[in-house]
């Protein structure tokens, strides 16, 4: 008669095992099964539904030791790393070490797994078990469900099969058994081309079991996927690499690079939060999920908002985005309803910028509680957000060379304090206009205020450079600048001509001596000495007659500016009468002024000055009387600077009155 053995229940079979470390050798084996799957774990025995299979064992590790040795391993040791996320933190049981232990050889199935991992809490240590999800018979490949989406040998896996099996057929000298059961316990086991020594980064060896030396010799098609960074041989990217190359580090998602990116969950939300009698579930999502895993996760989502929400991608997007814990400091619910907005780059922006999340989290706590004001709080960030990029738009084509004026202008003169938005300038201007009581208020536009400001510093003879940097602060492209707001060449020529032309009818000639109209500048704060100061420092008449030039001889005719003016005011020019004596046009009672001796030099410098300008001058005249103009030409010829000097300022004056 039978004896009837009561079943154990699975948890505490669990837990014996995982306490004890321990498997269950007897009901369990290890066989190679070929080069693309390389070693699995096998049945012996019967499993039934729920039973206890086998502990995925290894050495239990935190996240931050994890990440150390995932930096260090070699990308074959780092697959048998397994993250998982227990009271509230990453933890990972590293299996790289080849210890004979079988939980670490069971291999992947995602469509029809016939075990299920789940997390088993033995001696307040947790341990990751697998467990029968269907009656498993003896012979039969344990697996089950890495979870992802992603494995590479997930893809054409029949393919691969197909090839890898043909290539080994056709080459009879490799040293690897045909995919047979042959059973193998461990390493020792297995002959010297079945194991080989893989190399951690940092040099240390560690033994695993894998695929063959000859593998790789022995198919061209594996070789070609072995790059630098990839020494492990890959299943299932021979093909993708072929077609190309460069996103071939991209597809290559090993067990390591997909479960790095689960360190990244913070929240459990992916694992059933419904644990069974016989453990908590562990179902190893990544962060790459699909728009079909996410739509089926919402509906589950524990973390699932209270209110209605917006259906569709954004909702997904929500999802996905909220499955990276929130950055330090930055409370889960606001993440949450930072997470529920639309996910574009004014999202972005308002994740990136420290500022705004600040200013969001207050506002949460101020209103969040509300569920009704999630919402006006989603678009305060976003006015945040657009505004932050427009700054940044600014900022981009001030790093151009473009706007950098309008950039401070708007950011630091017309900043508003404790507020993300500024005040409008023309809004200032408009306001102040008005305020200061100006007549025409409205004249007094920003673009005039430019214009006048632009002007002015031209007088002042900036150069190429300073102008620029005028220009810059004032919001101008210098093109525009040059172009509408400098004053014709001319004016300048005309300002200095006029100094010197002052500087000459005072005596003061000897200053400018040996200078060009370059060294010559214009202030409009100087001060015009007048006529009637130079008449102290004349010398006397008697000096006169010294003074070595064709001047003298018309000099006396000269007449004094008020004069000149009023005289170029009246119709066609008097050309100035013919040289008298000083003394004759002296007022009577006058103190003789004594008049300084013009150097040679001085005179060489009137000359040379006076020439080029007069030669070149394009200075309007008042009247285009042949007369005059043959009367102008006579002076030139002449010299006579007394007649040349009236015609100019009938010029100057002709220019003044159009401008
Ligand atoms: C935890 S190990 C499993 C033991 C492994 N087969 C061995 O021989 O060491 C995971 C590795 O096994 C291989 N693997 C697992 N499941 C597979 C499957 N369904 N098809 C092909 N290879 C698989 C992959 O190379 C994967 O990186």
């Amino acid at each position: 008669m039978a004896v009837l053995r009561r079943r154990k229940p699975p948890l505490t079979d669990a837990i014996e095992h995982a306490s004890e470390a321990v498997d269950k050798t007897a009901k369990l084996e290890v066989m190679y099964i070929n080069s693309f799957k390389g070693r699995g774990v096998f049945a012996t025995s019967h499993f039934q539904k729920g039973d206890f299979v086998v502990e995925y064992r290894g050495e239990l590790i935190h996240s931050e030791e994890s990440q150390r040795r995932r930096r260090i391993y070699h990308v074959s040791c780092a697959v048998f790393m397994f993250d998982f996320y227990w009271q509230e933190r990453t933890w990972c049981v590293d299996a790289a070490q080849e210890d004979s232990s079988l939980g670490r050889l069971v291999n992947d199935d995602h469509k029809h797994p016939n075990c299920k991992m789940k997390k088993v809490v033995a001696e307040n240590k947790p341990h990751l078990c697998l467990f029968a999800l269907r009656d498993i018979n003896p012979g039969e490949e344990i697996t089950y469900d890495y979870g992802g989406t992603d494995w590479p040998w997930r893809k054409q896996v029949g393919e691969q099969a197909t090839a890898i099996e043909s290539s080994e057929a056709e080459i009879p000298s490799t040293s690897e058994p045909a995919p047979q059961r042959s059973s193998i316990s461990d390493t020792q086991h297995l002959g010297e081309t079945e194991s080989y020594l893989l190399k951690k980064k940092d040099g240390m060896m560690v033994s695993l079991v894998n695929y063959t030396d000859s593998d790789e010799s022995q198919s061209p098609s594996r070789i070609a996927i072995h790059d630098d960074s990839s020494q492990a041989w890959n299943p299932g990217t021979d093909i993708e690499l072929k077609e190309d190359k460069d996103i071939f580090p991209r597809l290559r998602r090993t067990k390591s690079i997909q479960m790095t990116s689960q360190i990244e969950f913070d929240s459990d939300e992916l694992f059933d939060p419904s644990s069974a009698d016989i453990g908590e579930e562990y179902i190893p999502k990544t962060r790459l999920f699909n728009k079909k895993l996410l739509w089926r996760h919402m509906k589950i989502c524990k973390f699932k908002p209270d209110v209605p929400q917006k259906p569709g991608k954004t909702r997904v997007q929500a999802l996905s985005a909220f499955a990276v814990p929130p950055p330090p400091g930055v409370k889960i619910e606001f993440w949450k309803l930072l997470n529920n907005m639309v996910q574009d780059d004014v999202y972005i922006a308002v994740k990136s910028d420290v500022c705004i999340m600040e200013y969001g989290e207050h506002l949460y706590h101020r209103l969040g509680y509300d569920v009704g004001k999630h919402e006006y709080i989603r678009q305060k960030l976003r006015e945040l957000g657009r505004l932050l990029q427009c700054s940044k738009h600014w900022i981009c084509s001030s790093a151009h060379g473009r706007n950098v004026g309008f950039l401070r202008r708007t950011f630091t003169c017309f900043a508003r304090p404790s507020a993300f938005t500024c005040y409008r300038s023309s809004d200032c201007l408009r306001y102040f206009a008005k305020a200061c009581g100006a007549k025409n208020p409205e004249s007094l536009t920003s673009t005039k205020l430019r214009k006048q400001t632009g002007t002015l510093f031209q007088v002042l003879n900036l150069t190429n450079t300073e102008l620029d940097l005028l220009a810059d602060s004032l919001g101008h492209d210098i093109r525009v600048h040059r172009q509408f707001y400098r004053l014709p060449e001319g004016t300048l020529q005309l300002a200095k001509i006029s100094k010197l032309l002052m500087a000459l009818e005072q005596g003061r000639l000897a200053e400018f001596q040996g200078k060009t109209l370059d060294d010559i500048s214009i202030d409009p704060e100087e001060n015009v000495r007048m006529d009637s100061d130079n008449e102290t420092v004349c010398e006397s008449d008697s000096q006169e007659g010294q003074v070595t030039s064709t001047q003298m001889e018309n000099e006396t005719t000269m007449t004094d500016g008020s004069n000149t003016d009023e005289a170029s005011q009246q119709g066609p020019m008097t050309p100035p009468p013919a040289a008298q004596p000083q003394t004759q046009r002296r007022q009577k009672g006058r103190q003789p002024f004594k008049k300084k001796l013009w150097e040679k030099t001085a005179i060489q410098a009137v000359e040379k000055h006076m020439m080029t300008f007069i030669n070149t001058c394009r200075v309007p005249r008042k009247s285009d009387c042949d007369k005059c103009l043959e009367m102008e030409g006579e002076a030139l010829k002449q010299r006579n600077w007394l007649a040349i000097k009236f015609y100019i300022k009938n010029r100057i004056t002709a220019l003044k009155s159009k401008m």
